[in-house]
């Protein structure tokens, strides 16, 4: 391994999605197994033991990977010099609430954090952000770091991009690697928009390959309320399958999503430049390829009046988060 270690910061490590994550990611699953990283753990005061906990298992996991541990709880530290911030930490909801609830509880850690991102960084930092509601707090971390190319602010929409194929897979009767074409737009919340229009089924249109009344009812409410779903059945909110997400959303970022690319995207929230009728500057859900290191949105895309209608719902309400954490002085 001749590599120099790339630095990961994981905010709320001390966390259920932290827990998940840090193994997988010491263990090379974001960069592989010849690219070593250095981990900088950040916490509040009350979570700085168990970080401190993971930190002595990864030492026990002897990961090759793994290039060094730093645990803190201050934010210009954890983000000194990083290249790849996970912005995970933060409250999650619980059953009864929506994610936007979360808005003002949540949507104070990520102003301070984007200013210290903004002034420690590396030049070539990349933030995730997870913590929800996800778009809306990278939005706020995004207005917090001027200096930062506001392209390398993204929100995970990873996660509902899985689900989706993952239910559509399982209703077609096909395997995953047999599905492609598959959007998620706009809000990580309720009115996401799962989109098959323009999906495939083994090369065939995904709405002839199921129930087209399925596809544009039952099966969109169902992605879209996955995560309420988990947090009935499991009794707290996603994990394993948002860590999981997260290094995906991360890795096909920064090492390209490559010869898939051919018919396929991935979905990824990031800062429109008024792509599909969402207004600059929103950060929103869109089906997006990556090479060198940045996303692209997938162009050209026909719109039907169905995909209109509730792509503009999602982004309505992204628009209004925008406006309820500017009247919440949350953004400079
Ligand atoms: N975008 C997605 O797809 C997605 C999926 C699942 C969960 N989430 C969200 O991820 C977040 C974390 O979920 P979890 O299950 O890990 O929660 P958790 O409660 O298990 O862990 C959160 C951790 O964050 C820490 N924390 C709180 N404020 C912090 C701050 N200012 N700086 C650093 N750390 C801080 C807490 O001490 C805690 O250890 C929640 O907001 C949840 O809703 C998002
Ligand atoms: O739904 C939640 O509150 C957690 C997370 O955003 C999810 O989608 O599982």
């Amino acid at each position: 391994m001749t590599h120099a270690p790339i630095t990961v910061t994981l905010t709320g490590a001390g966390g259920q999605i932290g827990y998940a994550a840090l193994f997988r990611i010491a263990a090379g699953d974001l960069f592989g197994p010849d690219q070593p990283v250095s981990l900088r753990l950040l916490e509040i005061p009350q979570g700085m033991r168990a970080a401190e906990g993971a930190a002595l298992e990864l030492a026990d996991c002897a990961f090759p990977t793994l290039a060094g541990v730093d645990i803190t709880d201050d934010a210009n530290v954890a983000f000194d010099g990083t290249n790849v911030a996970l912005l995970i930490g933060s409250r999650p909801r619980t059953a009864g609430m929506e994610r936007g609830d979360l808005l003002a509880a949540n949507g104070a850690i990520f102003g301070p954090q984007g200013s210290a991102i903004n002034a420690h960084a590396d030049d070539d930092v990349r933030v995730v952000v997870v913590g929800n509601p996800a778009n809306t707090n990278a939005l706020i971390a995004q207005q917090h770091a001027p200096d930062v190319p506001a392209e390398r602010f993204t929100a995970l929409t990873r996660l509902d991009h899985n689900r989706a194929v993952g239910l559509l897979a399982a209703e077609a009767g096909a395997p995953v690697a047999d599905i492609a074409g598959v959007t998620i737009w706009g809000n990580h919340s309720a009115t996401q928009y799962p989109d098959l229009s323009h999906a495939t089924v083994r090369g065939d249109a995904a709405l002839a390959a199921v129930d087209p009344a399925w596809a544009r009812g039952a099966y969109i409410e169902r992605v879209a309320q996955r995560g309420a779903e988990i947090i009935e059945v499991r009794g707290g909110s996603s994990v394993a399958s948002a860590a999981n997400a997260a290094i995906e959303h991360t890795r096909d970022w920064v090492l390209g999503t490559g010869p898939r690319a051919a018919g396929r995207w991935t979905s990824a929230a990031i800062v429109s430049r008024g792509e599909y009728g969402v207004p600059e500057g929103l950060i929103s859900s869109f089906p997006v390829t990556s090479s060198d290191g940045a996303w692209s949105i997938v162009d050209g895309l026909e719109i039907d009046e169905f995909s209109r209608e509730r792509i503009d719902a999602s982004v309505a309400e992204l628009s209004a988060e925008r406006d309820a954490v500017r009247e919440l002085g949350l953004m400079p």
